[in-house]
């Protein structure tokens, strides 16, 4: 995005002082979710009941399997794709090629972990580990965000975040200020997005069903259907993975610590935890009450998908059979946007069935506790932080026309309320 000549974007995430007090604030939480899942009262907003010390956070073994699961990833990125795709037009004009494997990645590894698992790898021995690999993720997290910031010192200003350039060493740091850091062919932000945490989130879960089974003779019917859900997500993430090429998080956000944190260590060790207090707090869950959450999972997914492919086919090509007959509205660059169709429901359908599903995630946990709701919670928080952001982008994009489709769709996420 440009901002006018000698002016910078505007500073978000509350500037320097934000920023700094979110890399202490995120990686404090994660470690504060683990402890608590696994403490008695599991109550989210009481105290940890222990503060680790290094001894528990720290452990070579521990950072060796950490790597390898990095180095693991990074071979199957690199593996012969089925397609490679093109992302957006950059500020010189150019476009970066990207692998579209994800899915195979994803594949590969559950038949690398079912050899190994066969062969007697003790996988339901990972939960004993999660907080000494949720530190060695943080550490990779920070060291990693340091080599980009000073990678992204020898680039071309053409290369750099239109966000991430502030001059403020912390928050360009947080931000990142590189958009597409690579060494050859190696796109590192493309690679974190979809490859290490989100393939490792499904393999935490499936760890913690195998421990649950070892230690109450089998999965419970709350287990089973947290991991089919998140499993259908990021399959689907993975099996869609073109379409983030799209995302703001490709075409505008730096690679810095934010996403470096988010992507690596966040996602695997926070978007685990409806798992993790199952293990620890055994739900009963009758096949009426499953079948309603099955029911709420599948009608957020159908929100999540169809609204997600309809903008995607659209922005491919508008005049696609599937696509043509929508409403839309011209905008000075050339581009339309949707104004019938999910699009013309509410700005962000997408986001809506992203919220259902996070729902269904946690509705197996019960309502006896409030700790397998705060990724319900968290992702309303992020997810309207995110519209606002999106809604600066595009008013500044699109100007006028995205006036008009703000007047014409009045509702962000939640028809009639938000
Ligand atoms: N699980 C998680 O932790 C997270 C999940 N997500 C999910 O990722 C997915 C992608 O989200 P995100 O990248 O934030 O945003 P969106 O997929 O909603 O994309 C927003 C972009 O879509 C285009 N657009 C907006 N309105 C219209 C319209 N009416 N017609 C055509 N194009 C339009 C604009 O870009 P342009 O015009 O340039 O194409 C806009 O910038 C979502 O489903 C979200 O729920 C996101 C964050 C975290
Ligand atoms: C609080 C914190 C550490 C913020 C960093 C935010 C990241 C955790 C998220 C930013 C955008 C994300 C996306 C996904 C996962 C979470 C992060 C990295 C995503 C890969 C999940 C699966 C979806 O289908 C998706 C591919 C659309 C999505 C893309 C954005």
């Amino acid at each position: 995005m440009a901002y006018p000549r000698g002016s910078r974007a505007p500073l978000e995430f509350g500037g320097p002082l934000g920023a700094a007090a979110l890399m202490v604030l995120l990686p404090a939480t994660m470690f504060h979710l683990l402890l608590v899942a696994r403490s008695g009262p599991a109550r989210l907003l009481g105290p940890p009941p222990y503060l680790p010390g290094p001894d528990v956070l720290w452990s070579p073994r521990v950072l060796l399997l950490w790597l390898a699961w990095l180095g693991l990833q990074a071979a199957l990125y690199l593996l012969p794709a089925r397609k490679v795709a093109e992302g957006l037009e950059l500020k010189d004009k150019s476009r970066l090629r990207y692998p579209i494997n994800g899915f195979q990645a994803l594949v590969l590894t559950a038949l690398l972990v079912g050899l190994a698992v066969s062969a007697g790898l003790p996988l339901g021995a990972l939960p004993e580990m999660l907080v000494p690999l949720a530190f060695a993720a943080t550490l990779t997290a920070f060291i990693f965000s340091f080599l980009l910031y000073l990678k992204a010192l020898g680039v071309p200003p053409s290369a750099l975040a239109p966000g991430g350039t502030s001059g403020n060493p912390i928050y360009d740091f947080f931000l990142g200020r590189e958009l597409n850091p690579r060494i050859c062919s190696f796109d590192f932000k493309y690679f974190c997005e979809l490859r290490p945490g989100l393939i490792g989130w499904v393999l935490i879960n499936l760890a913690l069903l195998m421990q649950e089974a070892e230690l109450r003779g089998s999965p419970s019917l709350a287990m089973w259907l947290v991991n089919g859900f998140q499993l259908l997500y990021v399959g689907d993430a993975l099996w869609h993975e073109e379409a983030v090429l799209t995302t703001m998080d490709i075409t505008h956000d730096g690679f810095g610590f934010m996403l470096a944190f988010g992507d690596l260590a966040w996602v695997p060790f926070t978007y685990s935890l409806q798992a993790q207090f199952l293990l620890h707090h055994p739900q009963p869950l009758g096949l009426p009450m499953a079948s309603a959450i099955c029911l709420i999972n599948a009608l957020g997914y159908y929100i999540f998908r169809r609204a997600n492919s309809q903008k995607n086919t659209f922005r491919k090509n508008p005049s696609d059979p599937r696509v043509a007959g929508l409403e839309t509205i011209p905008t000075a660059t050339g581009r339309q946007l949707l104004v019938s169709g999910w699009w013309g429901m509410v700005r962000h359908p997408n986001y809506l069935g992203d919220l259902i599903m996070a729902l269904a995630w946690s509705l197996p946990c019960g309502v006896s506790h409030l700790l397998p709701y705060f990724y319900f919670l968290y992702f309303t928080a992020l997810l309207v932080h995110r519209e606002a952001r999106d809604e600066q982008q595009c008013l500044q994009k699109y100007g006028l026309a995205w006036q008009e489709y703000c007047r014409r769709v009045p509702y962000r996420i939640l028809p009639y309320v938000y």
